[in-house]
């Protein structure tokens, strides 16, 4: 096996298992064992890549074995009772389920919904005239967007029941998928006692319960609206018509939920990088103000004479990855890599914070530096995973933060907060740990850059026409 840290009988390393922040440790476990180490958690051999080159070579190149998931009895059996497809086993069943969500996020679909993009960000625009809650004002974004492509109903306050149902889902899974929170998963072969012996099915129940009669009843609910949402689209099609409707609904329900908060976590932390590096929100305003002028907001037609923007936009996604500490992967046959054996079952995991931060490829890795996408266009971009598993919702993803980011830095200066005259310190290792991984809350003023600017905002939110069903009576399948 790879080199790791000393294991203890029957435990392994499960002692030494790094709550926090994981990916730190493991980063620091990569610089001592090298790009490939491996550690034992009860009976689970997990292999750790923690360099591009590690992770490339396995999760990409060998992609066909690679693609699997461990399994997770609490989050994957009990919870989701095997329809959530981000923890389906590699075969036939993920590849139909893949396929029927990729119909609506492969990347040719993915720019037809541009134009709900352009509506929501005008409205996050408008809205950060008037208040500075950035990380709410975001999530309102991701969730009206999601749930307006999903089913078809805007979100404009953030608050609807739709959201904050989707709020308590996401965070039930979280709960359920968290390592060490549910003993079953370290022993499966406690699933087998009975429910009175075993309260984790309780909470699993209660769980499944909610969930499945959320994406039940929203399912019904985007049957019943006017215009072409993705619940339409996936319930025409042949494979939806040969399984049952909570399959289906799960799918939907999947995206929705996967779309719900990541990017505006991305997006947090892209506001992040703005109010602690002024020279390249100095940078990314002088070529705004070269293509766009003062008079209009920056549009998708413009992204072609802005790379700087979208290199802004790569260096956010690199800097402080969302999914810090990577989507465990599981190999399916034995392998060898550098001379060391790989186990069948195994748990694969590229560490994205290790992976980022590698020097081979990203020189000076811990500052914010756009210009290295424009220097070297080739490189990798591993923050939506590896292989066969890559984010099926990537192209949404980041069309999304394109043009919120050219509009935010268009529109806005970033100012630091000061009480009673101090300035409120930001810390920019101060994150969450996880499944995905947030900026800690912080402050930050958003001044329009000139009353010019304001007046574009308001007055492009003012015009835009809000009626979703115009909108996505354009859309369908392209
Ligand atoms: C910044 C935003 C996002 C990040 C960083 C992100 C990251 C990821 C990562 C790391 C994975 C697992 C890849 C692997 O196993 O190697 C994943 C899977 C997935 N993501 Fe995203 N994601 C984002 C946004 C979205 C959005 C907006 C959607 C939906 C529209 C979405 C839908 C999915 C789905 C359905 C999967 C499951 C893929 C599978 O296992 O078959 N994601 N994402």
């Amino acid at each position: 096996l790879p080199p790791g840290p000393r294991r203890l009988p029957i435990i392994g390393n499960l002692h030494q298992a790094p709550s926090e922040l994981p990916w730190r440790t493991y980063q620091e476990w990569t610089k001592k064992y090298g790009p490939i180490f491996s550690v034992q958690y009860g009976l689970t051999t997990v292999i750790m890549l923690g360099t591009h080159e590690s992770a490339d070579a396995l999760l990409n190149k060998k992609s066909s074995i690679y693609s699997s998931r461990p399994r997770l009895v609490m989050a994957g059996e009990l919870v989701t009772k095997g329809f959530h497809v981000l923890l389906m086993t590699y075969g036939q069943k993920w590849r139909t389920h893949q396929k029927m969500q990729a119909s609506c996020l492969n990347i040719r679909q993915s720019q037809a919904y541009r134009p709900l993009q352009d509506l929501e960000s005008k409205q996050l625009m408008h809205d950060l005239l008037h208040s500075d809650d950035f990380a709410k004002l975001y999530h309102r974004y991701t969730a009206s967007l999601m749930f307006g492509l999903s089913y078809g109903k805007r979100s404009p306050a953030g608050d609807e029941p739709e959201i904050k149902g989707a709020d308590q889902v996401n965070a039930n899974f979280l709960d359920a998928a968290k390592v060490g929170r549910n003993i079953v998963d370290a022993l499966p072969v406690l699933n087998y006692l009975p429910a009175f012996l075993a309260p984790w099915k309780h909470r699993a129940e209660r769980f499944w319960r909610l969930e499945s009669s959320l994406h039940m009843s929203n399912l019904r609910f985007g049957m019943s609206t006017p215009s072409w949402n993705f619940t339409k689209q996936i319930t025409k099609m042949k494979e939806a018509k040969d399984m049952p409707e909570i399959e289906v609904a799960y799918d939907i329900g999947i995206i929705y939920e996967a779309g719900l908060d990541t990017t505006n976590m991305a997006l947090e932390i892209f506001t992040l990088a703005a109010v602690l590096n002024p020279g390249f929100v100095e940078t990314a305003q002088r070529e705004l103000d070269a293509v766009v002028g003062s008079d209009r907001l920056p549009t998708f037609d413009d992204q072609h004479n802005l790379p700087y923007i979208t290199a802004v936009v790569k260096e956010t996604l690199r800097w402080r990855p969302v999914s810090a500490g990577g989507i465990p992967h599981s190999v399916i046959t034995d392998d060898e890599y550098m001379g060391y054996r790989i186990p069948k079952g195994a748990t694969v995991i590229g560490n994205h914070w290790s992976i980022h931060m590698d020097e081979a490829v990203f020189a000076e890795p811990q500052k914010f530096l756009p210009e290295r996408w424009l220097e070297n266009p080739n490189l990798p971009l591993h923050a939506f995973g590896f292989g066969r598993r890559v984010c099926t919702g990537q192209h949404v993803s980041q069309n999304s933060m394109f043009i919120i980011v050219a509009r935010l830095l268009w529109a806005f200066r970033f100012e630091h907060v000061y009480k009673n005259g101090v300035r409120l310190e930001i810390d920019d290792m101060a994150f969450t740990s996880g499944f995905n991984s947030r900026p800690l809350p912080f402050q930050v003023h958003f001044e329009p850059r000139s009353a010019a600017h304001k007046s574009v905002v308001e007055k492009s939110w003012a015009e835009a026409d809000k009626d979703i069903n115009n909108i996505l009576s354009q859309m369908g399948t392209v």
